[in-house]
């Protein structure tokens, strides 16, 4: 593992996210709060110093693709404006491997919020399946806040939110009854998408409910079809 500051609680944050991803949405504390087709967006009520900061749960199964085409394309910084509307600037403060990065993204200004920014190191990584021998590898990205130096100090001109987020894709193959070659139509790809965002700053806990309901959905439909644009008619990447 590279000799990085940061490893250790890379490695440490990634694996427990990928524990709280696999815990699906069981004990009845998670509510539905949006469904469309396949996806189903879960959340909790959580409040912090009189913030809104309601952990997000939503589960997705896409046809198609399989989970290290979604973690790549969620991990990329190049295609990062391509699916993420809220994105205004965005800069890769250190590269630390070639699946590790640290990230600089300055938000768009969302009414009535101010505008905000999000430091954060970037990793993707595939991790053996331990139960299901036959089954895929899983595919993780997560992003969680750092501090950095190259970081610009923004004093007073913007709120850093604080924010730790993974995708976690568990891909499923059913391969043709006539023996003949895996395409794209037999691949499922099963993804858990989980985020905590701290907004920082002050924002009225009802206009950021309405943030969260509106972008949420939103965000993972077009980021997942993204993806399925960019992939239908290309190699499959297993
Ligand atoms: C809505 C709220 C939860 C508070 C929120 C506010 C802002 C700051 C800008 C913003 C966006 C939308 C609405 C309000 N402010 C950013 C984010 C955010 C940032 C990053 C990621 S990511 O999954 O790492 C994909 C890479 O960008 C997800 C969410 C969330």
């Amino acid at each position: 593992a590279p000799a990085h500051p940061l490893w250790p609680e890379i490695e440490r944050v990634t694996l427990e996210q990928l524990q709280y991803a696999r815990l699906g949405v069981e004990g009845g504390v998670w509510q539905l709060f949006a469904e469309d087709g396949e996806m189903k967006m879960y959340k909790r009520e959580e409040e912090v110093d009189g913030l809104a900061v309601d952990p997000l749960k939503a589960v997705h199964t896409v046809k198609g693709v399989t989970g290290r085409e979604m973690t790549h394309y969620f991990f990329s910084p190049d295609v990062r404006f391509e699916w993420e509307t809220t994105l205004e600037q965005m800069k890769v403060l250190e590269t630390i491997a070639d699946d590790t990065l640290v990230i600089l993204q300055i938000h768009k200004r969302v009414w009535p919020a101010s505008q905000r920014d999000a430091l954060f190191w970037s990793h993707v990584r595939r991790v053996p399946n331990d139960t299901d021998r036959d089954a895929q590898d899983i595919w993780i990205a997560c992003n969680h806040s750092t501090e950095h130096h190259e970081a610009p100090s923004n004093e007073g001109k913007m709120v850093r939110v604080a924010l730790t987020v993974c995708l976690v894709c568990q891909t499923s193959i059913e391969p043709p009854a006539d023996g003949g070659p895996v395409t794209r139509d037999h691949l499922t790809c099963k993804i858990t998408y989980c985020s905590v965002v701290n907004p920082g700053g002050w924002v009225p806990t009802s206009a950021l409910r309405a943030v969260y309901k509106r972008e949420y959905p939103k965000f993972l439909k077009r980021f997942t079809q993204y993806v399925k644009d960019r992939c239908d008619k290309q190699p499959i990447l297993f």
